[in-house]
């Protein structure tokens, strides 16, 4: 299905798309809920000057954008990767608007066909950028069509069924993709190989959160005090999609149970409430660490005995809590098992049991 909003052609459209993410009802998720879409766009920064953080492709791309603007041309195209939640969607919005065209959205999940995506790139109009999320969730035959569509600036379409069936190659104006992928490693090397310029986007820095929340406090208009977007900095995992969406949950709580203030109180209030922790754990991360901890000693134990003792899905385990546990260095993937490490038993305020201790205390 081609997905298109009714501000395609007068500027940045965005649609809702499909998400990989598992457990996006987790308020630490980094993916987002469909029905969160609405309240992330008002949030988006619209131009580079305004995008917070990723010094290093943020000018890369400056560059690549205004060269071709001073060319009159159209950039080469541009894969963008990274987890889920650090602006990539923003960034292909963002380009648009720096070139001063309209934006296409699609997502690689909304290809069904090679057909869908010849009739997407036929429609385009000169200049016009395409948007494909999770393009590493092209279906081969539509990957195929597209790189001849990127290099060639041509699309085969094929008129007759049978042995009467014809190609036909048809034109197409000078277009620019802009793909993202939250898995650059799966993406087949002839596709890769036709992005001219590939961003990087990597996890954001407290201070680069900070000025993210207080952007985003400005857009809500809600006062938010400077030890407040601290605190909800350091709890939102390196993502700005969290962060936003934890300033909106202490809004709510400042509201509810305050005079609106976003203090420093009413972070911390509002943080215990939806159960975050100092570090951005939840629940869920924060059973795993303590059964690791609490119930094995600290490991080494196998994936499927650890769901087990937390009632979960070992894959749930595995694809949605044990990432940011061993990116935060709380948990070691050993070929023995899973090891609860030293920071484990600090941020548990747990005393390991001690290493070459004897059998009988
Ligand atoms: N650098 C940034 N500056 C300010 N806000 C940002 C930045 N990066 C992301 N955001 C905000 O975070 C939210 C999520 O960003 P975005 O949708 O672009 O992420 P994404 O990488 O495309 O995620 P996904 O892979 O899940 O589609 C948006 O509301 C956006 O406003």
């Amino acid at each position: 299905m081609w997905l298109r909003s009714s501000v395609e052609r007068s500027g940045c459209s965005e649609v809702a798309v499909a998400e990989e993410d598992t457990a996006t009802e987790r308020v630490v998720a980094p993916g987002a809920e469909d029905l969160e879409r609405a309240a992330e766009a008002a949030l988006r920064p619209r131009r580079l000057a305004e995008f917070v953080g990723q010094r290093v492709v943020r000018e890369q791309l400056e560059l690549v954008l205004h060269a071709a603007l001073g060319r009159g041309g159209t950039p080469d195209h541009v894969l963008l990767s990274g987890p889920p939640g650090l602006g990539k969607t923003t960034l292909a919005m963002i380009i648009g608007a720096e070139l001063g065209t309209s934006v296409r959205v699609t997502s690689g999940p909304a290809i069904q066909h090679a057909g869908d995506l010849a009739a997407v790139l036929s429609s385009l109009e000169e200049g016009e950028v395409l948007f494909i999320d999770e393009i590493h969730r092209l279906a081969r035959p539509a990957e195929e069509l597209l790189y001849v569509a990127m290099e060639d600036f041509r699309v085969d379409v094929v008129v007759g069924k049978g042995a009467g069936a014809n190609a036909i190659g048809l034109a197409l104006p000078p277009f620019t993709v802009v793909g993202a992928t939250t898995r650059a490693g799966l993406l087949p090397a002839p596709l890769r190989d036709r992005f001219g310029f590939t961003g990087h986007l990597d996890f954001y820095d407290d201070g680069e959160l900070e000025q993210v929340l207080s952007r985003s406090a400005g857009l809500l208009e809600v006062d938010l005090h400077a030890d407040a977007g601290g605190e909800i900095a350091s709890r939102s995992r390196g993502t700005p999609r969290i962060a936003n969406r934890l300033l909106r949950r202490v809004r709510d709580w400042a509201q509810v149970r305050s005079d609106g203030t976003l203090d420093l109180a009413a972070a911390r209030s509002a943080l215990a409430v939806y159960e975050v922790d100092s570090l951005g754990l939840d629940r869920l991360d924060r059973s795993v660490l303590t059964a690791l901890c609490t119930r094995f000693g600290g490991g080494p134990v196998g994936l499927t005995t650890l769901a087990v003792a937390v009632g979960e899905e070992p894959e749930t385990v595995e694809t949605v809590a044990e990432p940011f546990l061993v990116r935060e260095g709380l948990i070691g993937r050993t070929p023995r098992g899973r090891v609860a490490t030293a920071r484990a038993w600090d941020h548990l305020g747990l005393v390991p049991p001690e290493v070459g201790g004897t059998l009988f205390g």
